[in-house]
């Protein structure tokens, strides 16, 4: 993850709101009807880059059921980043990393993760499953875990691009549970200075509890995504980032 965490809350004042959305942090109940299932909603970015977002991905109960699990079981760190070697920032979110042994080692931020096996977290196997039959020909292999405790904690804007790592063109299956929270999408300007400019369009997204949103194409190399602060968000949301990692032998290109 190329980070940028600082930067975001400037950015964030400075874009207009693209949609008034409504905020709900359902208290671990499920009452309404599952009226999305089997919902796909494609968006065609321009350029090679598109996203597919699914908004009853997992139902209602067995999304609580994983949000839970995961809450409970998963050892959260909350890591301060680094830049040259001083301590600079701490990361706005709890994480976690799990991958298939024999990958490229994730480093970001001056930040290596312990990579956590699988075998540890059978739901996560289940989820990533069911991840792979909704999208089949996908072979994720490793998953980052972030827990937003409260509307305060957030992610930056950032481009999860690594091509040693995830190659060219990744794909990022996001899985989110608990209470929703706004995605936003904005174009880089070319060629992507540091730091990027907002030029044109933006994008949006509530991330529903039980949702999945498939970033793939050019989307990470020309689009900068965040999950901004929300005053109003009052619950816990977890995300699930899916990706495919480069076994430890193979070349970036
Ligand atoms: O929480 C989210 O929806 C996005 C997380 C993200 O962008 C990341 O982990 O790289
Ligand atoms: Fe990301």
């Amino acid at each position: 993850m190329a980070f940028d965490e600082g930067f975001a809350a400037d950015q964030m004042k400075k874009l207009m709101p693209i949609s008034s959305a409504e905020f709900a942090c359902p208290n671990n109940k499920c009452e309404e009807k599952e009226e999305e299932e089997g919902v796909r909603i494609m968006r065609d970015l321009g350029g090679g880059s598109s996203v597919v977002y699914l908004p009853q991905f997992l139902t209602c109960e067995k999304s609580w059921e994983y949000f839970r699990y995961l809450d409970e079981h998963i050892p959260w760190s909350r890591p301060t980043f680094h830049v040259l070697g001083k301590p600079a920032l701490l990361q706005p979110r709890d994480v976690c990393y799990i991958a298939s042994k024999g990958l490229k080692e994730l480093v970001y931020s001056e930040y290596t993760p312990y990579a956590h096996s699988w075998d540890d977290y059978p739901p996560l196997k289940e989820i990533l499953q069911e991840v792979h039959k909704a999208f089949p020909g996908s072979h994720f292999n490793s998953v980052l875990i972030n827990r937003y405790n409260s509307g305060n904690d957030y992610v930056g804007w950032h481009a999860d691009v690594h091509e040693k790592l995830y190659g060219p063109t990744p794909e990022i299956a996001s899985v989110s549970f608990g209470c929703e929270r706004d995605f936003f999408l904005k174009k880089k300007s070319p060629p992507p200075p540091p730091p990027p400019q907002v030029v044109g369009e933006k994008h949006h997204f509530n991330l529903k509890h039980g949702s999945l949103l498939l970033m793939r194409g050019n989307t990470q190399r020309d689009w900068l995504h965040s999950v901004p602060k929300r005053a109003n968000a009052e619950s816990a949301r977890i995300n699930l980032t899916f990706r495919r990692v480069m076994q430890m032998s193979s070349s970036s290109s």
